[in-house]
């Protein structure tokens, strides 16, 4: 194993004070009393119309966010360990380009927290609370489709959710009807408008943009050559472990969300290939090709 594919080796690692509360992420008061912790925790308005989730590697989008005001995780109260590295653990609210974002520099994965989805979205739930009407969610991913090489960006147009599938949905159990609808629609989850604004970025700044469908694994190993061959032909064209639970959620809050992979290796089909793939490799990619993605994500925002 390489040193940076090991859980516990980030420095951020953190462990919540015992003073913190008990949160049940499916209870609506419980999410009231998190925001309160965390509007407690400064001396001004805390508001944001756009929320951003940064996948693996890619904390250099919240880098972007101006005269930030960072809360660490580990000062919320509810929101769980984060591990992983290349998630930073910091919720950041300031502006991108006069706007006013609340940015996830880190995200929590199913695959860390006994697939508890419900607990791992609750960040979209907090920056609803905060006031976003968007959400532009990013993660890395592996390429299936034949055309995407290293590096490459995929803008998500449908997802396909195997833990939801498999009866881990983040709306199970909710019963307060402040939720919102239980039967959550998810015709427009990536919506078209947003698509259509960042394809027109990315044709202004001469960069290869793809779109493609997501699909979402339990993790946290990655997929075996007959697996992806599955995925291939169920018509999926990245493969990751985050996103989905985070994107129904925000629909049931009514965000409209836009969503991108950062393809950081090329999912190996043939068994007969030897191809190792490792959260190092992930990381490396991210890191080379983070300056592009969170360039497109402010131009995305200034065009918002
Ligand atoms: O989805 P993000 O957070 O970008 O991370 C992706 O990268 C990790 C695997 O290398 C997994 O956690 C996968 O979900
Ligand atoms: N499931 C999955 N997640 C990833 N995250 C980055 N690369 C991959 C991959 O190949 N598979």
């Amino acid at each position: 194993m390489v040193a940076s594919d090991m859980l516990h080796s980030n420095n951020n690692t953190h462990v919540p004070p015992p003073d913190h509360p008990v949160i049940n992420p499916k209870n609506y008061d419980d999410l009231l009393t998190v925001v309160s912790a965390i509007r407690a925790q400064v001396d001004v308005p805390l508001e944001a119309e756009i929320g951003i989730i940064c996948g693996s590697g890619l904390g250099v989008i919240g880098d972007q966010v101006e005269n930030p005001i960072v809360i660490p995780y580990s000062k919320i109260p509810g929101f769980p360990v984060t591990n992983v590295p290349g998630h930073k653990g910091n919720l950041l609210f300031g502006t991108i380009a006069g706007k006013k974002v609340v940015c996830m520099q880190g995200r929590f994965h199913p695959y860390e927290h006994q697939m508890n989805t419900a607990l791992c979205a609750l960040p979209v739930r907090v920056m609803h609370q905060f006031g976003i009407k968007t959400m532009i969610v990013s993660n890395a991913a592996g390429g299936i489709n034949k055309n995407f090489q290293y590096g490459d960006l995929m803008l998500i147009k449908d997802h396909i959710f195997l833990p939801g599938l498999a009866g881990h949905s983040p709306l199970i159990g909710l019963k307060d009807p402040r939720y919102g609808r239980l039967f959550t629609s998810l015709h427009d989850a990536y919506n078209k408008d947003l698509r259509n604004l960042a394809i027109a970025v990315a044709n202004a700044k001469k960069m290869r943009l793809f779109e493609g469908v997501f699909v979402m694994s339990g993790g946290p190993q990655y997929e075996s050559p007959a697996e992806v061959n599955m995925f291939k032909t169920v018509g999926a064209d990245a493969l990751g472990m985050s996103t989905c639970h985070e994107v129904i959620v925000a629909r049931q809050c009514g965000i409209t969300c836009l969503g991108f992979s950062l393809i950081t290796n090329i999912a190996n089909l043939n068994v007969e290939n030897s191809v190792e793939v490792s959260h190092a490799e992930v990381l490396e990619t991210a890191k080379e090709a983070g300056e592009r993605a969170s360039s497109f994500v402010c131009d995305i925002i200034a065009n918002m």
